[in-house]
């Protein structure tokens, strides 16, 4: 079976970027931290340099599982909020390279939305992806077609608004996968509206190296 993600050019540019990543966190994050007491996932994201400057991608092993959850489920219209520089992204872009398929990216800061078209690009992956420019509670809108698979990694006080407004979008068996669930209140908000007591989804918490992941299927009943 191929796997897009291990073609050699595929693989150097999401290598390429995870190094740019932990070498720009390894300097940045512990001179942030010393300024201030909210940490980088409360702060702002349209005015908080660690918004505007930051990776704050995800990690190889998530990478791994987004894009295996994109293949199993034969995702073809995969919608990302929060790209940042496109790391996430490479990953959903070859699933949906092999499944005849696309992902929507989101990304506020133009300068990173631009950087995650290049890295898709140098990737060789630009036809299996789009990324949309602005905040995604309006830019996101503009998607219609029936959603596979959502993939939450923006601003965490913004997931039940963006989850809300694409719910009616959502085929029955659709995934939605949420990063840092850890940093996400348990009985109020996203976490509580997908929770045990919905009707229309089944969630489960997963541990991963670092932190919890929500991964909750549609049911539409
Ligand atoms: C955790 S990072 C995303 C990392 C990315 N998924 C990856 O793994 O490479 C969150 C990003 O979401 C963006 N963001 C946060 N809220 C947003 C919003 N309302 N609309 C668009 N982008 C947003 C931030 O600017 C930031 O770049």
């Amino acid at each position: 079976m191929e796997c897009v993600l291990k073609q050699p050019k595929v693989a150097a540019i999401i290598q390429r970027e995870h190094q740019a990543a932990r070498l720009a966190r390894a300097s940045f994050t512990a001179q942030m931290n010393a300024q201030t007491d909210v940490p980088v996932y409360n702060r702002d994201f349209r005015t908080s340099e660690a918004h505007k400057t930051q990776y704050l991608s995800i990690g190889p092993r998530m990478g791994a599982y987004l894009y295996t959850i994109a293949r199993t489920l034969n995702a073809r219209n995969i919608v990302e909020f929060g790209t940042s520089f496109g790391v996430s992204t490479l990953y959903l872009a070859s699933a949906a390279a092999e499944n005849d398929g696309k992902v929507t990216g989101s990304e506020y800061h133009a300068h990173k939305a631009q950087k995650a078209r290049d890295n898709l690009q140098d990737a060789g992956l630009s036809s299996y992806a789009e990324i949309l420019s602005g905040d995604g509670r309006e830019t996101l809108q503009s998607i219609n077609a029936p959603i596979d698979l959502l993939f939450l990694d923006g601003s965490k006080d913004l997931y039940l608004d963006i989850l809300m407004m694409l719910e009616k979008h959502l085929r029955p068996g659709a995934m939605i996968i949420a990063d840092n669930a850890d940093h996400l209140p348990v009985d109020e908000g996203f976490l509580q509206y997908v929770g045990k007591d919905s009707d229309h989804y089944l969630t489960t918490l997963i541990g991963f190296h670092k932190g919890l992941v929500s991964q909750s299927l549609y049911l539409n009943n």
